[in-house]
């Protein structure tokens, strides 16, 4: 990223500068709630009206009780307590909320396509190009269109030759604006940058659009961690992050099969490669696999993108990333049976954890799904506790695997509410997310109501292996 070229972001704004005052966002999810809450607060002069087609999600927004909020991130209740109704609004209007914006930020989801070509792997933009074409008809005034869902390097020209197209005279300028928040931390994250990314066409119109977006977001960033580059940069730069992300988790998590057939410990590992400041320690944290909607989807994309312009060897190398994730989860779920005499079936195995990462209620492409799945295909009785995730929703992600019937999974997969509960009876325990929680149970009382002997698969590395072993349990981390 230091190699993208610099603009001038350190310039103050010029006479004839944009002010913005309205914005719109369009898909009011994960990403398009919190961060619109955030400039929204940040910015009590600029009305921000986040928009959805999905009415439930926005009744749930505008919930009078925050805890009903669609979306549960650590502190996103008391941002959106501050900002909603003063100068934050969430509607169905999409069609008023376009037509009063001065800047409409894009925030739909982008997810991988499940038919045609590309399936499987090339990200589907057929929500992106909905918007662009709802912008293009309702438009009567010259708008600043700015990509915050992940895209497809060039996708900026496809939306340009949409809205260019209209013949109504309106101007767009279009702006990559990614957004690097990780679930669970998002409100830290986009109240303390690491970085903004603005890339946008590099002419006088479009760096004076690059301007206004700068101008939104320095109300609370540091104008040196907001960079700006050319619109191509941008659109990459943010799924060369997610790969270079994920590439580290894969990495970690192939050393730490290495680490269990040599009886070295792959914490040890991490914290001394860590060490070194060319490494560095974060993102080293061996796992059952990585999930989320993010790094998949996204690596799959750059992949696709690769492949389509012919860079085989490109592609083969970041597309390794995935195969080492399926292969952790796999390994997980195969020791489980391994481990339990080769025969799970009518065993009760409890699982600690449904969400991909601890502190969210998403689920999306959680490693706990999968291993679920390879469990039930065993014939296992899986007993779910999350304490954020309910049974409504486990049940729809595994009836989306579309491996047996939904009575099939009804019957193989239950949720307790309560955690005691659900590990009563078990032959074994699986931490599939690394809930804080789940450390300060009192596990002399699980291990008197398991079955014997009680085993812990902990895909978290989070519980105490030697405190658990003291009181009985046989424990196995993951490569330790
Ligand atoms: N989830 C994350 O942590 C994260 C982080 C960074 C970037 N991203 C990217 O941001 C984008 C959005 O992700 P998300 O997790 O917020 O998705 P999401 O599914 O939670 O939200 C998207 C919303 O857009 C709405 N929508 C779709 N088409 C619409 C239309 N034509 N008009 C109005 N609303 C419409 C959907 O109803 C949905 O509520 C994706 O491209 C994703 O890759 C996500
Ligand atoms: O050392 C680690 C770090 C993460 N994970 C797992 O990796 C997945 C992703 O975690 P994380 O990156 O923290 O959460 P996301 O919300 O998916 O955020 C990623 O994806 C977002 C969507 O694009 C980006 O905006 C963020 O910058 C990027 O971190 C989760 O299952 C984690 O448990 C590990 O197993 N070991």
């Amino acid at each position: 990223m230091a190699q993208v070229e610099a603009t001038n972001n350190q310039q103050p704004a010029t006479n004839n500068q944009q002010k913005i005052k309205s914005i719109c966002c369009i898909g009011a999810g994960y990403v398009g709630g919190p961060t619109m809450a955030v400039m929204a607060q940040r910015n009590p002069d600029i009305k921000v009206t986040v928009v959805d087609l999905n009415k439930q999600r926005i009744a749930d927004w505008n919930d009078a009780d925050l805890s009903k909020l669609p979306i549960f991130e650590p502190g996103l209740d008391q941002v959106v307590e501050e900002a909603r109704g003063r100068n934050l609004f969430f509607s169905t209007e999409v069609d008023q909320a376009i037509q009063e914006a001065e800047m409409i930020f894009i925030s739909v989801n982008t997810p991988t396509k499940t038919y045609g070509k590309g399936k499987g792997m090339a990200a589907d933009l057929k929500y992106i190009e909905l918007c662009a074409r709802q912008i293009a008809e309702v438009a009567t005034t010259d708008k600043i269109i700015v990509e915050k869902s992940t895209l497809p390097v060039k996708t900026a020209q496809a939306i340009k030759s949409i809205l260019d197209h209209t013949g109504n005279g309106v101007k767009f300028q279009i702006l990559s604006n990614p957004e690097f928040l990780a679930e669970g931390t998002a409100m830290t994250d986009l109240a303390n940058p690491d970085r903004v990314l603005i890339g946008g066409e590099q002419t006088l119109e479009g760096k004076k659009a690059i301007q206004a977006l700068v101008d939104v977001y320095a109300t609370w960033v540091a104008k040196s961690q907001i960079l700006t580059t050319n619109i191509w940069s941008s659109e990459l730069s943010k799924l060369v992050a997610n790969a270079f992300l994920a590439q580290r988790v894969s990495s970690i998590n192939a050393i730490s099969e290495l680490c269990e057939a040599t009886e070295a410990n792959v914490e040890e590992v991490a914290k001394a490669i860590g060490m070194d400041s060319r490494i560095g320690p974060k993102f080293l944290k061996a796992s059952v696999g990585f999930g989320g909607s993010c790094f998949q989807k996204d690596i799959l994309n750059l992949v696709y993108i690769a492949k389509s312009l012919g860079l085989n060897q490109v592609a083969d190398y970041w597309e390794q990333v995935i195969l080492m994730n399926n292969h952790q989860r796999n390994r997980f779920a195969n020791n489980i049976v391994s481990t339990l005499y080769n025969t799970v079936s009518g065993k009760k195995i409890a699982f600690l954890g449904w969400a991909f990462k601890k502190d969210t209620n998403d689920t999306r492409e959680s490693a706990a799904i999968y291993v679920a799945d390879r469990l039930m295909d065993e014939r296992a009785q899986i007993t779910v506790y999350d304490p954020k995730v309910t049974a409504t929703q486990m049940q729809g992600d595994i009836n989306y695997l579309n491996t047996r019937s939904e009575s099939e999974n009804k019957q193989y997969l239950e949720t307790e509410t309560d955690p005691y509960k659900a590990l009563e009876g078990a032959h074994a325990i699986a931490v599939l997310t690394e809930w804080d929680e789940f450390k300060t149970y009192n596990w002399q009382t699980i291990y008197n109501n398991m079955s014997k002997p009680a085993f812990v698969f902990d895909g978290r590395n989070v519980l105490d292996k030697v405190e658990l072993e003291k009181i009985g349990f046989i424990v196995q981390s993951i490569g330790k």
